[in-house]
């Protein structure tokens, strides 16, 4: 569709979504980083000197590794890859670096290759970065095992590694380190006792979906971050141990690691502080000489593996490290004090046995001591369900979890529901209405309940959200949640019950109906919605699809004085000069790629806005104060633009690369939040313009906005 009506808006904005689902954003890190590809290079180019001549690359990607392998001199490169659309890419580039026919690629998976039906005889040499920030996430041990079958391991033992199926990277150190940060707390944990007037002690133990001790394989056993750019950064309580070592050329040892029982690790605390987490990093060794690494201390563009985990920090740490179905495990079991070992479940069922005095068996500490670890152990929380099974938690979205954490927002909502509630209660009264009509039951909805009607307020927020409860709780409303969960519904319940508010002032509205269309219908009787409650924007940083339509939709249902919240949005942007978005955008010509020409294959799937941005940790330099972009009247959608001008004048001299960009969000006139600030759930937004724009100091430029289906792109011009 693009091809046809290149700014056909639909096909544009289902375009940047599938793209970036197509090529994930690491490939435009990874072909960046120059000096990973010199170092690769280097490596292949001493294996093949070597004398290993036949090649096959598993993951190939672009192709790069491959045509490295061949241009150093290698009689034979076989190259796989099980993404199509990364293998039909390859394709592509290896012909325009004029190695058509002499690379052979195969979309495939390198476990299902057999020689000789795929590959003519087994290999020398086997080149792979299949590997995420977790090491072991892209299946690297099952593929190295595998090749076994491809690649001559047994002339390992006599003859020398050059001539035997060598591997690069040749293997791999593993190191941790356990961190405070509270950027990683709020998106795992709950860390407030209330939410927007509600105590949250009976909505019981909520978890994300990270966690790596529990066996439901409804959960991934580490999330992935970029420690140095976190909002507020982290506090390093241990200093960085080594987790594991990797041979990637022995496979007894690769056999050994997924069924290797638990290893423990006793970590002095050196650091004050709550366990947050442990980070998790890798050297990858190429050959004897050269190694990667992905630690957060080094300039390296790659993210951490992190393990959420909460434990008070004793003074040494128990970690237990496991390879269980070929991940990276690490859990915190433990915590010693004054050498006395607390195993966690121990201390979540008080009444299971102490166990026996730690490793130094030392002296036994006060029993207060004692009891006060356990109950703040237990009242935080931790990452495993006790093999008792006593503890049950819900399981929350990461994203989820933060918004729950982000008490600004609900505050601002409390407020912004009461006055709107006490506005139409005085409307009310003032008409005399709402005393003398007797409630009648209706079916649709079950039992009125006796005294004044009651103010209708729908919640149509996407996911888990306590909006609707917190209405309910301003008394004589009857709020309709769209949470649909049955676990999160059980957790409102218990909200609702704990926290003294009718069972019946609070409904799932989204059992009866099958869609949202359906949910914004007029409510089944005379009387409209006094407060209908939209999300606007997604924890991306982009406007919510289909916003408009239910705005629109939305306000026809509303009484006189009701209200949409918010009721407006108004989108900010400034101009900057950042180096690092770039880097994730599009590959920067030929200079980072060897000389290859890859860039103008693989920026086919450059896509214009970026998400997820910590605009707050960007390196960058801004080049011009915030300006107001443009709004988007949710309680008048028809004065909304779709284009529109701004001028912003430059602050600086320098190459404008992008316009990151975020809302400040209008409850009512006066209560507003931003998705910018501190606290914010959300994440940023930025558009990365196609050509950087110089300007100097003092120089007006000119940004053409653009708002079409809630896909926004910018242009700019001085
Ligand atoms: C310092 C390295 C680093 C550190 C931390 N974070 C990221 C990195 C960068 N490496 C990321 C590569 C990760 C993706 S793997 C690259 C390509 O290989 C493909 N694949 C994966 C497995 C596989 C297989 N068995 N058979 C055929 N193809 C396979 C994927 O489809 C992908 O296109």
């Amino acid at each position: 569709a693009l091809k046809l009506k290149p700014d056909f808006p639909e096909a544009k904005e289902n375009f940047y979504r599938v793209a970036n689902w197509l090529v994930e954003r690491w490939h435009f890190l990874m072909l960046n980083d120059r000096r990973r590809n010199q170092k690769y290079q280097q490596a292949i180019q001493k294996a093949v000197d070597s004398g290993c001549s036949t090649v096959l690359d598993i993951g190939t990607g672009t192709g790069i590794l491959s045509m490295c392998a061949k241009k150093a001199g290698a009689a034979e490169v076989t190259a796989c890859e099980l993404s199509k659309t990364m293998y039909e890419l390859a394709c592509e580039v290896v012909t325009a670096n004029g190695m058509n026919g002499r690379i052979k690629i195969l979309h495939m998976k390198s476990l299902e290759m057999e020689v000789p039906k795929d590959i003519a005889r087994r290999v020398s040499l086997v080149v792979t970065e299949t590997v995420d920030a977790g090491l072991f996430g892209e299946g690297i041990i099952e593929s190295l095992i595998h090749r076994t079958d491809i690649s001559c391991p047994h002339c390992n033992k006599y003859k020398p590694p050059s001539q035997s199926g060598r591997v690069i990277p040749a293997g791999a150190t593993v190191f941790g380190m356990a961190v405070q940060c509270l950027e990683v707390r709020r998106h795992h944990r709950l860390c407030v006792s209330e939410v927007g007037g509600l105590v949250m002690a009976a909505a019981g133990e909520l978890h994300s979906p990270v966690s790596c001790g529990s066996e439901d394989d409804s959960t991934e056993p580490y999330t992935t971050e970029r420690l140095s750019r976190l909002p507020g950064g982290y506090t390093p309580l241990t200093k960085p141990f080594k987790a594991l070592d990797i041979d990637f050329n022995n496979v007894q040892e690769l056999e050994g690691l997924c069924s290797r029982e638990v290893s423990r690790l006793h970590l002095p605390v050196t650091g004050e502080g709550l366990l947050d987490a442990l980070a998790v990093w890798f050297q990858l060794h190429l050959d004897q000489e050269s190694s990667l690494s992905t630690g957060p201390e080094e300039d390296t563009c790659w993210e951490q593996a992190i393990y959420p985990v909460q434990t008070l920090a004793g003074d040494e740490l128990i970690v237990e490290i496991s390879c269980r179905d070929a991940y990276l495990r690490l859990c915190s079991v433990a915590v010693a004090r004054d050498g006395r070992e607390f195993r966690l479940d121990d201390c979540l069922d008080p009444e299971r046995p102490r166990n026996s005095p730690g490793p130094s068996g030392g002296p036994k500490p006060s029993p207060n001591a004692e009891a006060e670890l356990c109950s703040a152990l237990a009242c935080l929380g931790t990452d495993r369900s006790p093999s008792n099974g006593l503890r049950d938690y819900t399981m929350l979205e990461c994203a989820e979890m933060a918004l729950l954490n982000n008490q600004p927002y609900h505050d601002s909502f409390r407020m912004a529901m009461a006055k709107l509630i006490s506005n139409l209660k005085g409307a009310r009264s003032a008409r005399g209405q709402g005393l003398e009509v007797t409630p009648v039951a209706d079916p649709a909805v079950g039992p009125m309940d006796p005294g004044p009607d009651p103010f209708y307020v729908l919640d149509v927020s996407e996911g888990f959200s306590v909006l609707s409860l917190m209405a309910a709780g301003q008394g004589q409303v009857k709020a309709y949640s769209s949470v649909e969960k049955p676990h999160h519904q059980a957790v409102l319940r218990r909200l609702a019950r704990a926290n003294g508010i009718p069972e019946e002032a609070l409904e799932f509205w989204l059992n009866q109906v099958e869609d949202e269309q359906s949910v914004l219908q007029r409510p089944s009787r005379e009387k409209l919605w006094s407060a209908i409650i939209l999300d606007c924007v997604e924890t991306c940083g982009l406007v919510r699809q289909k916003l408009m339509e239910k705005a629109t939709l939305a306000r026809c249902l509303l009484e006189d004085g009701g209200q949409v919240f918010p009721e407006r949005i108004v989108l900010y942007g400034m101009l900057v000069e950042s180096d690092t978005l770039l880097q994730e955008s599009a590959v920067q010509g030929r200079e980072p790629t060897l000389g290859f020409n890859i860039a103008p294959f693989i920026n086919q799937f450059t896509v214009p806005v970026h998400v997820f941005l910590d605009l707050s940790t960007l390196q960058c330099r801004h080049l011009s104060d915030s300006v107001e972009l443009f709004v988007l009247d949710l309680m008048n959608t028809n004065a909304n633009y779709t284009d529109r001008d701004v001028k912003v004048q430059a602050s600086a001299s320098g190459r404008v690369t992008a316009v990151p960009f975020w809302y400040q969000i209008h409850l009512d006139e006066e209560i507003s939040v931003s998705t910018f600030s501190r606290e914010s759930h959300w994440k940023q937004a930025a558009v990365v313009l196609h050509q950087p724009l110089v300007v100097r100091r003092g120089d007006w430029v000119q940004l053409t906005v653009t708002l079409r289906k809630s896909s926004i792109s910018v242009a700019a011009r001085v």
